[in-house]
């Protein structure tokens, strides 16, 4: 049975309570990780920016926050979770920068006196490390904002810690926005006529070419004349007409001007309003709602936030009679070139829950379709909270660490009360993502990527996944695993 979200002990609402903060251990948890180490570089690989990030904010890397903390200290005091609990404190958990700071400041200095700990503010100039922790934000907690008629910039936190509701309402936002967004160029076909202009418009372009090298220029355009080039007595001393009808003639062999085919297109990105109708029921849609509609076809400007740096995997789709080389494919196509029958409406259209084919491992998660590579396929579900709210409401609790992800400093907890995953797979907080295994890093076929969006977890495809195949993440560095690691589990 789905369990009643309000009835959850995760409901906290209030400032963390000494109980709850007073923890010196380590984590005995074996949370998942995100792969950092394949962040989305826009700049270095073909990854995509970030599908879902509303602002086509691309993932940035913070300066580390400086470390100020002694290892006897406890891990959550730190300059950054001071300034998250003084705003945490704020009956309208948003402030004033300089009000903010102060709060922090002020809650470090009680802190201090009432537990015996030195302050986490205790440099020469401690306003401008709380500044800084706000500037950089490197563990988004806060979100900045400028309120209308104000001139200085408010903090507010960037999310609501053990909000239940909350969380599954943000999850079934993200999901219903890559879905109707980004998919249709993920999942869309290229439309065979396309590429077959597209391949007619290449061999015409080489042919110019080839024939472009092989004729000698009939005239030069100018008097620099190669002593070895085999030309007529009138092309050394071109008249005015030679010179014209070399030009016409270099005019004539360049390629013709179709910038939607010889580049890719390099507007800038339009994304369309996907403001996601949130019902207070938050039950998937209805498929047919969700497929895009035949006629008319989507404006071709409505590019996707992923848009030149990803590149739909047609160049081996079996469906398509021409199959022309992956590097001859332009790099990006609008949607009226793709053929978007197939693109999947939610995750029950790509992906199902089924006994693991690693003996042992339990329940494992499979492709029931072929997956493109380097395609975003969801998100990861947990209800977010600190390591020590953690800590103290589920730590033993079922097989809640098990599930629980890290996203930043912050713990997506995955699982209800009793610690086990949500099992109603039609019930709104149900994660597919939940169910998949450990192989090893360079065997993995998905990755979890860090969105941009506060305390997103992208599941992303390494390769393309056949259908049938197992989806397996390697779940990161610091897991305690009570299974033995994977050495080479192969996926026949
Ligand atoms: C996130 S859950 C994955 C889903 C899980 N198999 C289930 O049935 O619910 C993580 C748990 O799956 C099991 N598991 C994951 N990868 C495994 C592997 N390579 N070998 C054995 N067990 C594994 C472990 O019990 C681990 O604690």
């Amino acid at each position: 049975m789905t369990p009643n979200a309000n009835s959850l002990p995760l409901a906290i609402d209030t400032p963390t309570s000494p109980t709850t903060l007073d923890t010196n251990q380590p984590s005995l948890k074996r949370k998942l990780s995100i792969d950092h180490s394949q962040r989305p570089n826009p700049t270095q690989t073909n990854r995509v920016v970030l599908a879902t990030d509303h602002e086509c904010r691309p993932v940035r890397l913070e300066p580390p926050e400086r470390q100020t903390v002694q290892s006897t200290q406890p891990r959550w005091h730190s300059q950054s979770y001071m300034v998250f609990l003084a705003l945490r404190q704020h009956p309208e958990r948003s402030l004033p920068r300089t009000d903010l700071i102060r709060a922090a400041l002020a809650l470090d200095k009680k802190i201090s006196e009432e537990r015996q700990l030195p302050r986490v503010f205790r440099g020469k100039t401690p306003m401008n490390s709380a500044s800084a922790i706000l500037t950089y934000n490197s563990d988004r907690y806060f979100v900045p904002f400028k309120p209308e008629g104000s001139r200085s910039t408010h903090f507010r936190l960037a999310y609501e810690p053990g909000n239940f509701s909350k969380a599954v309402q943000e999850y079934r936002k993200w999901e219903k926005k890559l879905a109707e967004h980004d998919w249709p160029y993920c999942f869309g076909e290229v439309k065979p006529s396309v590429l077959a202009a597209k391949r007619e418009q290449q061999q015409q372009q080489q042919q110019q070419q080839d024939q472009k090298e092989t004729t000698p220029p009939l005239l030069p355009s100018n008097s620099s004349i190669s002593s070895s080039s085999s030309l007529s007595s009138s092309s050394l001393n071109p008249t005015e007409f030679d010179t014209f009808i070399a030009d016409r003639t270099a005019l004539s062999l360049s390629p013709p001007q179709s910038p939607d085919l010889i580049k890719p297109d390099l507007k800038p990105d339009l994304k369309p309003d996907l403001k996601p109708d949130l019902k207070p029921d938050l039950k998937p849609e209805p498929k047919p709602d969700l497929k895009p509609e035949p006629k008319p076809e989507p404006k071709p400007e409505h590019k996707p936030d992923l848009k030149s740096e990803h590149k739909p995997d047609q160049a081996s789709n079996p469906s398509s009679d021409i199959n022309i080389p992956a590097t001859q494919v332009s790099d990006s196509w609008s949607l009226d070139e793709l053929d978007l029958t197939n693109v999947p409406a939610s995750w029950h259209d790509i992906l199902k829950v089924d006994d693991s084919k690693i003996p042992g491992a339990g329940k494992g998660l499979f492709a029931t379709r072929r997956l493109p590579n380097n395609t975003p396929i969801g998100f990861y579900f947990g209800v977010p909270m600190t390591e020590d709210e953690f800590d103290s409401l589920k730590d033993n609790v079922g097989r809640a660490s098990e599930y629980s992800i890290m996203y930043r400093k912050t713990v997506l907890d995955a699982t209800d009360e009793n610690g086990l995953p949500y099992n109603d797979p039609e019930g709104p907080m149900y994660c597919p993502f939940h169910y998949m295994n450990e192989t090893n890093e360079a065997q993995a076929n998905i990755s979890f990527l860090e969105g941009a969006v506060v305390n997103q977890v992208i599941c992303w495809t390494k390769r393309v996944i056949e259908q049938g195949e197992e989806l397996f993440v390697w779940y990161g560095r610091d897991v305690n695993r009570h299974w033995t690691e994977t050495k080479g589990f192969r996926v026949e």
